[in-house]
């Protein structure tokens, strides 16, 4: 038996640092980049004497780091010991197998199902977890042999590609010493998408969810279920892996897909963040008993409308020491904070509504919204207008002009935000050329995601107008990545994505 999941990198196109509070939103879209993991038992036959074994095997294995870690898993207590070399491990795989095997063995109680469990662990788990290459940085590779910064130039790089280490730290200083390099990474999420992909095949392998292919979600109360177990577990295991408790945007995109996104009380995982004490069996089982308050309202972009990511440089920043000015700022001048905070908070539901408005008229005037918005398309903001001939048509284009004008008072916020903590949120290079995106035909949204910084720009286009905007990137060094939105959470694959992507080089081998 082989099981496949995977689960999408995201892009959180509103609501940085404002999602770390309560009842804040953030607005994240989930990515085409998706991350994978394999489980197969290590051994097809058990010997008669297995059942009295107190520890079977794991194995890790990340073919793009070229790193295999091998483990003992304790059977009574889902706790795995380390038997390869230190530098090989993975503590957010390591973190995800211990807490989805916990979990396993918490809610499954029907004797026959638990006897099934057992058996599965005494074969052993092999795990292969494999992320796309949107979630990489390529850029210096690229620069180093005197390509263009084109997507073109990304699309000829072999799926799962080999990933490089930076030998800087992540704020772009040079550290001298020699320190564990960082992974080049595009900012999309991999650990998050990584843990949850491994969470969500290990608890289908165990038999401890069903989760579904993609297009035949049933989207029933059991399925539900399902996916609500895989980011609890999920969460707790990204949490503890990176030794802190951030929104958990990343990992209920991963989960959920494209969502509007309000976190969880933190509180929910004290029991997982106790040191010392309560055993990981305990730990599982208070999380999954716990009422869980995340929200995820179903959110994505409407129809006819692109999202492009760019890559403006190398090195990023550090989205931990960013979060920390800007908490010392919001301590040290309460009041000016408070206010940014609430334009923020009012311009980023503005964007939302704007954005779920445009969605319902593209379903209940389908042909006006798609003439509006392919005529846009060719048109600067200010020409926008002028494209409306009826009722319909002038609503469509009122959104349009609403959500624009909310994204630039997002960017306007998060500047000040910036220059009051002392980061450079957007910087000014990314403010230069989100500006001119901005006025460039067809563009409606811009902005850097997330925590901001260094490590990306993103676009929402019109129509085909994101092929204008990606070549205006790549001839000012900035390199549009070939990610795209997909509204998917997580699935379950029908192969290995290595087998299909060899199977679709056959089939246009053979349709050519
Ligand atoms: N293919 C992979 N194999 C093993 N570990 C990976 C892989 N991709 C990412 N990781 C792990 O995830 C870390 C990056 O996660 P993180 O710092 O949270 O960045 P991101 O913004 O992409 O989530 C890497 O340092 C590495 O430990
Ligand atoms: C500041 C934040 O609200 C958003 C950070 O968003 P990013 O997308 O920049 O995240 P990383 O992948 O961790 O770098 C912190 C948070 O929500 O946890």
């Amino acid at each position: 038996m082989e099981v496949v999941a995977s689960a999408p990198g995201k892009v959180l196109i509103a609501g940085g640092y404002l999602v770390l509070e309560r009842p804040n939103a953030g607005l994240v879209l989930s990515t085409t980049a998706r991350f994978y993991a394999v489980v197969r038992p290590l051994r097809d036959s058990l010997p008669a004497d297995s059942w009295a074994w107190a520890w079977t095997d794991v194995k890790v294995t990340s073919p793009q780091l070229s790193r295999e870690a091998t483990y003992k898993l304790s059977i009574t207590k889902s706790t795995l010991q380390l038997t390869s070399a230190r530098e090989s491990t993975n503590p957010f795989v390591e973190q995800a197998i211990q807490f989805s095997v916990a979990a396993a063995k918490a809610t499954i109680i029907d004797k026959e199902r638990k006897d099934v469990v057992d058996k599965l662990l005494l074969q052993g788990l092999n795990i292969t977890v494999l992320g796309c290459n949107d979630f990489y940085s390529y850029r210096k590779q690229i620069e180093a042999r005197g390509l263009p910064l084109t997507p073109e130039v990304l699309l000829s790089l072999p799926p799962f590609s080999s990933i490089t280490f930076n030998s800087e730290v992540a704020n772009g200083t040079t550290t001298g010493e020699k320190c564990k390099p960082e992974v080049a990474k595009t900012g999309l999420g991999s650990s998050a998408a990584m843990t949850t992909s491994v969470v969500a095949a290990v608890l289908h392998y165990l038999g401890a969810v069903n989760l579904s292919c993609p297009g035949q979600s049933s989207g029933d109360n059991a399925t539900e279920q399902g996916l609500d177990l895989v980011h609890a577990i999920a969460q707790s295991a990204h949490c503890i892996a990176q030794g802190k408790i951030g929104s958990g945007f990343d990992v209920s995109a991963a989960v959920y897909g494209s969502q509007c996104y309000v976190r969880f009380s933190p509180e929910i995982l004290s029991s997982a963040q106790a040191t010392g004490g309560t055993s990981l069996p305990d730990v599982v089982s208070d999380i999954v008993t716990q009422r869980w308050d995340h929200e995820n309202k179903q959110f994505s972009l409407p129809p006819l409308m692109t999202l492009l990511l760019g890559e403006p440089g190398t090195g990023g920043s550090s989205t931990p020491s960013m979060v920390g000015s800007v908490k010392r700022w919001q301590k040290s001048d309460p009041e000016k904070s408070k206010d940014t905070w609430s334009k923020l908070a009012i311009a980023n539901s503005a964007l939302e509504n704007q954005l779920r408005i445009l969605k319902g008229l593209s379903e209940n005037h389908r042909e006006a919204y798609e003439s509006v918005v392919r005529s846009c398309s060719h048109l600067t903001y200010g020409k926008w207008t002028e494209v409306a001939t009826n009722q319909d048509q002038e609503l469509i284009v009122r959104s349009l002009l609403a959500a624009r004008d909310a994204s630039l008072e997002i960017r306007l916020h998060m500047r000040e935000m910036g220059i009051a903590a002392g980061v450079p949120i957007e910087p000014d290079s990314q403010t230069q050329l989100l500006d001119a995106t901005m006025n460039m035909e067809g563009v409606l949204l811009s902005g850097v995601p997330g925590a901001g910084g260094f490590d990306a720009v993103y676009s929402v286009t019109l129509g085909d107008a994101n092929n204008a905007v990606a070549n205006a990137w790549s001839s000012v060094g900035v390199l549009p990545l070939l990610v795209r939105e997909d509204c998917h959470g997580v699935s379950l694959e029908d192969a290995d994505p290595r087998t299909r992507e060899v199977s679709a080089a056959v089939s246009s081998i053979q349709i050519n």
